[in-house]
């Protein structure tokens, strides 16, 4: 019988977190007594203890975040890398990281709420399908803008996209060997663009991304639940 291929995780929080307005990066900012990146590096670790997993920080961050750790007695195992200008870039540092075949996921950091079951299946679809991008309904309308002002559009044909977005590896490194393009605002679409199909797993209405400050309000009860 064929072995499982080995999983990875690269956590990208190598961002500054300016929609945040807030005094340090967000993923350090502490959600219900720890920062929340701790709690989504617990995330993946409670799905399978003995994934790889890989934090990307913004270099001069690095030392903070050995010394939050140390605060925090975190003691998860993990490898960090230094982050890029865009997300992009980021990406691209944790995937020289991973050497030879396997399964990788990318989930942003400050995605703190991700559930186990998520995360599996999301895995699953990839080493069925080669993806697994983890996608919710919209829950309100939604209207096209357009020359001369906007038009409604029928919401069920639209999803909304969130973190894991799960690899073979093959497929993501090879993605990620192009040049970056504006229009890339996530993994799937650099997949996509090198004729890759995506393949979408059901994701959760709690599995937010923590971007502005009414988002903290909502994480700190997720995080009471
Ligand atoms: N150069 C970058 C930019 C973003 N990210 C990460 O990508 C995820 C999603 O990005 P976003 O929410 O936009 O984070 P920031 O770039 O930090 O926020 P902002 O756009 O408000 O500055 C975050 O976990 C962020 O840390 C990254 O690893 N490297
Ligand atoms: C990757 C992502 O979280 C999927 O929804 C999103 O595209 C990141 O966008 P951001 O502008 O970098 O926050």
């Amino acid at each position: 019988m064929a072995q499982p291929l080995p999983e990875y995780a690269i956590i990208v929080a190598g961002g500054s977190g300016t929609r945040m307005q807030h005094d340090v990066p967000k993923q350090f900012i502490p959600v219900a007594g720890k920062p929340i990146l701790m709690h989504t590096i617990e995330r993946f670790y409670n799905y399978n203890p003995t994934i790889r997993l890989i934090v990307v920080l913004p270099k001069e961050q690095l030392t903070t975040w050995r010394e939050l750790c140390k605060e925090y007695s975190f003691t998860l195992f993990h490898m960090t890398v230094p982050g890029g200008t865009t997300r992009f870039g980021s990406v691209k540092n944790g995937l020289d990281a991973v050497m030879g075949d396997g399964l990788i996921a990318v989930h942003d950091g400050v995605r703190p709420f991700v559930e186990t079951e998520i995360i599996k299946a999301a895995f699953e679809a990839a080493a069925n399908y080669g993806s697994g991008v983890v996608a919710i309904s919209p829950k309100d309308s939604i209207r096209e803008l357009t020359s001369d002002g906007s038009k409604a559009v029928p919401r069920t044909n639209y999803k909304l996209v969130q973190t894991p977005q799960v690899f073979k590896a093959g497929i993501i490194r090879k993605a990620y060997e192009q040049p970056e393009q504006a229009n890339f605002t996530d993994d799937a679409s650099v997949v996509e663009s090198v004729g890759e199909t995506i393949t979408l797993v059901e994701g959760s209405y709690r599995n937010i991304k923590i971007t502005t400050p009414e988002d903290l309000v909502l994480a700190e009860a997720f995080a009471k639940e």
